[in-house]
C-alpha cells in the first residue's frame, strides 16, 4: 500500500511571529545581545511582527513579571516565562484576542521537549491571568531600573521622571537629516530642521537610494550644529561610527577626519558616505593612544555613553544595561574628552555630547573638566536658535529629554556642551 506525503502545512504567521519574539527574548535576556541584529530567524512582516512583540513584552515586563507573581506560587523556568509574559503583554498591551493568544503559548510550550511539561500549567494559569484585566490595570505603569531612576528624579523630580518614563512607553518615530530638500508623504519638517515619519521601511523611502538624507534622531542631530558655520574647517569627528555627526558636518562644508576603534561599525561610515556622496578621511584608530599631525580647528566628541536617552528606540537596553557600566564609561569619558582637548588649536572648540540620561555621562563631565583644565571655557549654546524648546538650556550647554516636543512625538535624550581651549597654552 502506498501512502502520499501529506501536504506540508505553513505555520500560520502569528504563530511564527510570536515565536520569533521568543527567541529574540532569550536573545536579550539570557544571552545579553541586542534586539535586532536578525535573531529572530525570520524575514520580511513575520520578523518585524516578532521584532514589535518584543520590544513591547520588553517594555512592560516588569507588569507581565508581578502579575506572574501574584498568580503562581512558584515561578516557572525561563522560556515558559518568556511565553507567559509575551501572552499577557499581547492581551493587555496590543489588545490581541484572548483565544489566539492562549492557544499559541500552549503550543509554543508543547513544541520543546524542555518547556512541553508545563504546557498544562501555561494553559491554567494564563486562563485565569488573562481573564484578570482589573488586576492588570492596577499595576504600577513600567519603570526604568532603579540606578537609572534616582538620578533621573534627583536631577528632574518626580514628575519628570513620570514623564521621561511614558516617553519610552510611547516608541520614538523616524527622524531623517536632509542634506538637500525632498518631498516625502507624510513627513513632517521639524523645527530644528530634521524630517520626521511616523515609521515606515526606512530603504524604501524616496530620497533613500539618491543619499538625499540619512536617519537621525532630531536630539542627535543638535551637537554638529552646535559647530555653527564650519565651511573649510578642518573638524575631528572622534568617536564617529555609524557616521551621522560626519555626514552632517561634510554636508556643512567642513573636511572631516572621522575617526572610530571599531572596524565593523567603521564599515557602516563607508557604506553612508557611499550612499550620500559625501567626503571624509576615515580612520580607524584607538583615540586613547592616536594623535593628530596637526591639531583641528574643531572636535566633535560623540562620547560611548550608556545610550539611556534611546530607551524609547532600544526597549533592550534598561535590561542589557547595568549600573556598574556607568563607572567604567564615565571613566572612558573624560579621558576620551582630554584627548579631545588635546587634539584642537589653541582657542579651538570641543562638542562633547552623550545620548545618556545621566547628569554623570552629560553635566558632570563638563564640570569636571573645567576644573581639571585652567583657561577652558564654555561656549554658549542657544536652543531657541536651533529650534529647541528654551528650555533645553542648562549652566553647561544643552539637557534634550525623551519628553520635551510630547505634541510632536518626543525626542531621545541627549546632553550637549560646547568647550573653548584657551588661545595661549598655561
Ligand atoms: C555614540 S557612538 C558614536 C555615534 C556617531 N557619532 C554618530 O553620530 O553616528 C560611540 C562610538 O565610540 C566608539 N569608540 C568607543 N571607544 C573608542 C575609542 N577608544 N576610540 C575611538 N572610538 C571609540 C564606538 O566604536 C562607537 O562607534
Amino acid at each position: 500500500m502506498s501512502h502520499a506525503a501529506a501536504p506540508k502545512r505553513e505555520m500560520p504567521e502569528s504563530l511564527a511571529a510570536r515565536m520569533g519574539a521568543i527567541r529574540l527574548l532569550a536573545h536579550v535576556l539570557r544571552d545579553g545581545r541586542m534586539l535586532g541584529d536578525g535573531a529572530s530567524g525570520l524575514t520580511g512582516p513575520a520578523a518585524a511582527r516578532a521584532l514589535r512583540l518584543a520590544g513591547l513584552v520588553l517594555r512592560h515586563m516588569g507588569q507581565a513579571d508581578e502579575m506572574m507573581r501574584a498568580h503562581m506560587d512558584r515561578q516557572p523556568a525561563a522560556k515558559v516565562r518568556d511565553i507567559l509574559r509575551l501572552a499577557l503583554v499581547e492581551v493587555f498591551v496590543d489588545g490581541a484576542a484572548q483565544h489566539g493568544v492562549v492557544n499559541d503559548a500552549v503550543a509554543m510550550a508543547r513544541m520543546s521537549p524542555r518547556t512541553v511539561k508545563q504546557s498544562g500549567l501555561v494553559n491554567a494559569v494564563l486562563r485565569k491571568m488573562v481573564d484578570d484585566r482589573s488586576a492588570w490595570d492596577a499595576l504600577p505603569a513600567p519603570a526604568m531600573p532603579g540606578w537609572l531612576r534616582k538620578p533621573v528624579a534627583k536631577m528632574w523630580g518626580q514628575d519628570r521622571l513620570a514623564a521621561i518614563e511614558a516617553a519610552h512607553l510611547a516608541g520614538a518615530p523616524l527622524d531623517l537629516t536632509p542634506q538637500r530638500p525632498v518631498e516625502i508623504e507624510g513627513a513632517v519638517v521639524l523645527p530644528t530642521g530634521s524630517l520626521r515619519l511616523a515609521g515606515g521601511q526606512v530603504s524604501l523611502l524616496p530620497g533613500f537610494e539618491t543619499g538625499d538624507w540619512w536617519v537621525q534622531d532630531a536630539a542627535a542631530a543638535m551637537p554638529a550644529r552646535l559647530l555653527g558655520d564650519v565651511t573649510g574647517m578642518r573638524v575631528l569627528d572622534l568617536c564617529a561610527a555609524p557616521g551621522g555627526k560626519t555626514m552632517q558636518l561634510a554636508a556643512a562644508g567642513a573636511q572631516v577626519t572621522a575617526l572610530d576603534v571599531s572596524p565593523k561599525r567603521m564599515r557602516r561610515v563607508f557604506q553612508n558616505l557611499e550612499r550620500t556622496g559625501l567626503q571624509a578621511d576615515v580612520l580607524e584608530a584607538d583615540a586613547l593612544k592616536w594623535s593628530p599631525e596637526e591639531p583641528f580647528d574643531a572636535v566633535l566628541l560623540d562620547a560611548p555613553c550608556t545610550a539611556t536617552g534611546t530607551i524609547r528606540r532600544h526597549p533592550d537596553l534598561p535590561h542589557l544595561r547595568e549600573s556598574r557600566d556607568v563607572e567604567a564609561l564615565t571613566k572612558l569619558q573624560y579621558q576620551l574628552l582630554d584627548r579631545a582637548l588635546g587634539f584642537v588649536k589653541p582657542g579651538g572648540r570641543v562638542v562633547y555630547c552623550t545620548c545618556s540620561l545621566l547628569p554623570v555621562e552629560g553635566e558632570n563631565q563638563i564640570d569636571a573638566a573645567l576644573k581639571r583644565h585652567p583657561g577652558l571655557t564654555l561656549e554658549p549654546a542657544d536652543p531657541v536658535t536651533l529650534g529647541l524648546p528654551a528650555e533645553a538650556a542648562v549652566a553647561q550647554g544643552l539637557r534634550l529629554l525623551p519628553d520635551l516636543w510630547p505634541e510632536r512625538g518626543g525626542m531621545d535624550g541627549f546632553f550637549m556642551s560646547v568647550l573653548k581651549r584657551p588661545e595661549t597654552s598655561a
